[in-house]
C-alpha cells in the first residue's frame, strides 16, 4: 500500500517521536471485528454457539475481534442477523454514548447501519430510534440492515438535517454524528480511500461536518448529549470542527471521555483551540487494536426545548379489510397474535413506533417492523417478519444446521426437497430465522429475497 506522500508530511509533523510506531502499525495486520446482535441471542450464549475464535474487543461488551481465515461474513449466522461486522475502533462512539431503552435517539448520518444497529440492540426495543442518512441507495441498505438485525423500534428517513432541526428542535434525549470524513484512518481498510484523499477533501468534508452539526445541536433537548466521532486523523475535521462548533455554540460544553483502553486525547495545539479539547479522544491504530477514530462527547447545557403536539398514529393506519387477511394470514401461520400500531405504506404493512406520524413530513422509508405485502387479496409475509419473529412462534418451521450443505442452499435460493405441512415456512439456521419458504408437494419455495441471497 502506497501513502501520499502529503499524508505522511502531515503525519510526521503531526505526531513528532510518534510518527514511526504510527507508520509502523501500517506494516502490521488489521483487526477485524465483529458485534453481537443481543436483539437476537445473548453474549453469552453467542460465545458458546460461535464456530469462530473471538477475542473481546475492550470498549464494548457485545465486540469481539476475530481472525481473518474465519470469514464471518461467509456464514450462516451472518445471514440470521446474529452479528455484525465492523471495525474495532469504530464501536467506541456508539458505546461512548451509551443510549438507553425508553430514549428518543436520533443516528444522523447512519448508513450503513453500523452504530444504528449496536444503538438499537442497547435500546432492547424501547424508546425510538430515528436512522437517518443524506444518500438515498445507502438509506435503503441501511434500512436493510436494521431489518437485518430485527429492530422493531426505529424509523429510517432519507432527509437534509437542517430540514429536520426546522421541524423536530429539542426532540432529541442523544445525537450521534458520525460523519463523514476524509477517511484517513480508512486506508488499509479501502485503499480506493487513499486515491480521493488530499487537502481539498479535508476543506471539503470539514465544512459539511460544521453543517451537520448545528442542525445535530438543534435537534437536541436541553440537557441532551451528542457524540461527534470521524475516522480520519485530520486536525482540521476533529478538534477543529468542535472547536469551531463551541464558540457558534455556547450551550454546549465538552464532556470528559475516560484515557482508558489506550485511547489518548485529543490536541487542542493542532487547532489553536481550547484546552478543554484534551476531554474528546482519539483511538491511533498504534496505540489501539483498530485503524482509528476522534470522539467528541458534548452536553447541550440550555437552549429550546421540544415543543411539539404529542405525537400520535397517523392516518395511514390499517383499513379493516387489510387488518382481517393480515388476522387470517397469522391464524394459519403463527403460534402468536402480533399486537401493535399497524400501519400501512402503499401495499407494506409495518408495525410501527407511535411516533411514526411526526416522520411523514420526512422521506420516509421504513417504519418499525416490516411485516410484509399485500397482493390482490392475500397477505404475504415479508423477510422483516421472518427475521423479528422466534422459532417457537410459527407453525411450520425447517430448523437446517449451521454446518450443513442444505442451509447454503437455502441462502442460495435454491428450491429444497423437504416434505413437510403445506403452507409457508420459516427456515431457521441452529434456531435462529432465515427467511422463508413455502411447502407445495415434496418441494420447498425458497422465498428468501433474491437481493440477499448467499454469492459464492
Ligand atoms: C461515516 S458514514 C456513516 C457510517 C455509519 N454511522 C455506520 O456506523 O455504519 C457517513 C454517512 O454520512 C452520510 N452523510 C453525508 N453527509 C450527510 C448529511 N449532510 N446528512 C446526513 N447524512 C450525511 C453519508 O451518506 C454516509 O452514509
Amino acid at each position: 500500500m502506497r501513502l501520499p506522500e502529503k499524508f505522511l508530511e502531515r503525519m510526521e509533523q503531526l505526531l513528532g517521536e510518534e510518527y514511526k510506531a504510527f507508520i509502523a502499525s501500517y506494516r502490521e495486520p488489521r483487526h477485524y471485528g465483529l458485534r453481537v446482535n443481543t436483539l437476537k441471542i445473548s453474549v453469552e450464549k453467542f460465545k458458546r454457539i460461535t464456530p469462530f475464535s473471538l477475542e473481546p474487543v475492550p470498549w464494548t461488551e457485545d465486540g469481539f475481534y476475530f481472525n481473518e481465515e474465519a470469514r464471518p461474513g461467509k456464514h450462516p449466522y451472518y445471514y440470521a442477523g446474529l452479528y455484525y461486522i465492523q471495525e474495532p475502533s469504530a464501536m467506541a462512539p456508539a458505546a461512548l454514548l451509551k443510549v438507553k431503552p425508553g430514549e428518543r435517539v436520533l443516528d444522523l448520518c447512519a448508513a450503513p447501519g453500523g452504530k444504528s444497529t449496536q444503538m438499537a440492540a442497547a435500546m432492547a426495543g424501547e424508546g425510538l430510534l430515528v436512522a437517518n442518512d443524506i444518500n438515498f441507495q445507502r438509506s435503503r441498505v441501511l434500512a436493510k440492515v436494521l431489518e437485518l438485525f430485527a429492530v422493531k423500534n426505529a424509523v429510517v428517513i432519507n432527509e437534509q438535517p437542517e430540514r429536520l432541526a426546522q421541524r423536530l428542535p429539542g426532540y432529541f434525549d442523544k445525537v450521534l454524528v458520525d460523519a463523514t470524513c476524509s477517511g484517513e484512518g480508512m486506508f488499509r481498510k479501502d485503499p480506493a480511500v487513499i486515491g480521493k484523499w488530499g487537502p481539498s477533501l479535508i476543506e471539503r468534508c470539514a465544512g459539511g461536518q460544521r453543517a451537520v452539526l448545528r442542525a445535530a445541536a438543534r435537534l437536541l433537548r436541553p440537557g441532551g448529549i451528542l457524540v461527534y466521532s470521524t475516522c480520519t486523523f485530520a486536525p482540521e475535521e476533529n478538534e477543529g470542527v468542535i472547536e469551531k462548533f463551541l464558540r457558534e455554540h455556547p450551550e454546549f460544553c465538552l464532556l470528559e471521555i475516560p484515557k482508558e483502553y489506550g485511547f489518548v486525547s485529543g490536541n487542542p495545539e493542532w487547532v489553536n483551540g481550547r484546552e478543554e479539547l484534551r476531554k474528546c479522544v482519539r483511538l491511533w491504530p498504534h496505540r489501539v487494536k483498530g485503524e482509528g477514530h476522534f470522539i467528541a462527547m458534548l452536553k447541550k447545557e440550555s437552549g429550546e426545548a421540544e415543543n411539539l403536539p404529542p405525537s400520535k398514529m397517523p392516518g395511514r393506519s390499517l383499513p379493516n379489510k387489510y387488518f382481517e387477511m393480515f388476522r387470517e394470514f397469522e391464524k394459519d401461520n403463527l403460534k402468536v397474535q402480533l399486537e401493535g400500531n399497524f400501519y400501512l405504506m402503499g401495499n407494506h404493512l409495518y408495525i410501527a413506533p407511535q411516533e411514526t406520524g411526526l416522520f411523514e413530513q420526512f422521506k420516509l422509508l421504513r417504519a418499525g417492523w416490516y411485516l410484509g405485502s399485500f397482493k390482490k387479496n392475500r397477505f404475504e409475509p415479508g423477510q422483516g417478519l421472518a427475521l423479528g419473529l422466534k422459532k417457537e412462534q410459527v407453525q411450520r418451521t425447517l430448523d437446517l444446521r449451521g454446518d450443513s450443505e442444505e442451509v447454503i442452499h437455502y441462502l442460495k435460493k435454491e428450491t429444497l426437497s423437504f416434505r413437510g405441512q403445506p403452507g409457508w415456512t420459516l427456515v431457521c439456521v441452529d434456531g435462529f430465522p432465515l427467511g422463508w419458504g413455502k411447502q407445495t408437494g415434496k418441494f420447498l419455495k425458497n422465498y428468501y429475497p433474491t437481493a440477499w441471497r448467499w454469492v459464492d
